[in-house]
């Protein structure tokens, strides 16, 4: 049905979403990191009827079997795709702190709020308690390189400015030491400009000419 899959930079997007979950907890919401990993909303999070990506666009791309809802489970790819979701579901867990998470407590669709059971799972667990990073609470952990993200436009700018004041510190500081070591160089060669052959100004001289100014 469609001629492409997900690319790297749409996982790293959708893993910058802060919110979990925004109103109406639904396949229309925006700025959704659940909305926007199951792929109704673009990997940067705006709503739009048109868009497809991430966990939908693959299943498109499948086709037949693995891109009709109620059959895809018959692919055997669809394991994988749903445990590579669920791995971008535990690393987005581990990127945001606690008090970004919201997981809607009410209004979202049947089975769905907070504290509802996770149907058809017995014995019955609920969304929250499954709502935990892996490692720590269930006991397994996925090995996924993380694409990189690349640097934005004003930390390029930062980077460059910090390189750039560095680089002319650094001159600096060795075109000071160059003059210094010059300098005391040359020192060494200049004549005294009082030489032996002139009389010095002595405490002596300096009596006589107090008397005479009197006188
Ligand atoms: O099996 C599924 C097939 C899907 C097709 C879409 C779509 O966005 O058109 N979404 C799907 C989810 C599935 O789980």
């Amino acid at each position: 049905m469609v001629q492409r899959l997900p690319e790297p930079q749409d996982v790293l997007d959708c893993l910058e979403l802060n919110a979990f979950d925004t109103p109406p907890y639904y396949s229309t919401s925006s700025e959704s990191f659940r909305n926007s990993i199951e792929g109704y909303s673009a990997p940067q999070g705006m709503y739009d009827p048109v868009i497809r990506s991430l966990h939908n666009l693959a299943h498109l791309f499948l086709n037949g079997t693995g891109g009709q809802t109620h059959l895809s489970p018959n692919d055997p790819i669809f394991v994988l795709l749903h445990t590579f979701t669920d791995a971008i579901f535990d690393e987005w867990l581990r990127r945001h702190q606690p008090g970004d998470i919201v997981y809607p407590e009410e209004d979202a669709p049947i089975g769905h709020n907070r504290r509802f059971n996770m149907v058809p799972f017995w014995p019955p667990v609920t969304n929250a308690e499954m709502f935990v990073p892996a490692p720590e609470n269930l006991g397994y952990s996925y090995e996924v390189q993380w694409p990189a993200r690349p640097l934005t436009l004003s930390e390029i700018i930062t980077v460059a400015i910090v390189v750039a004041v560095v680089v002319v510190a650094a001159l600096g500081g060795l075109i000071a030491c160059a003059v210094r070591i010059h300098s005391q160089g040359s020192a060494e060669t200049l004549e005294p400009l009082l030489a032996e052959t002139y009389r010095r100004y002595s405490e002596e001289d300096r009596r006589l000419d107090k008397s005479q100014s009197v006188v």
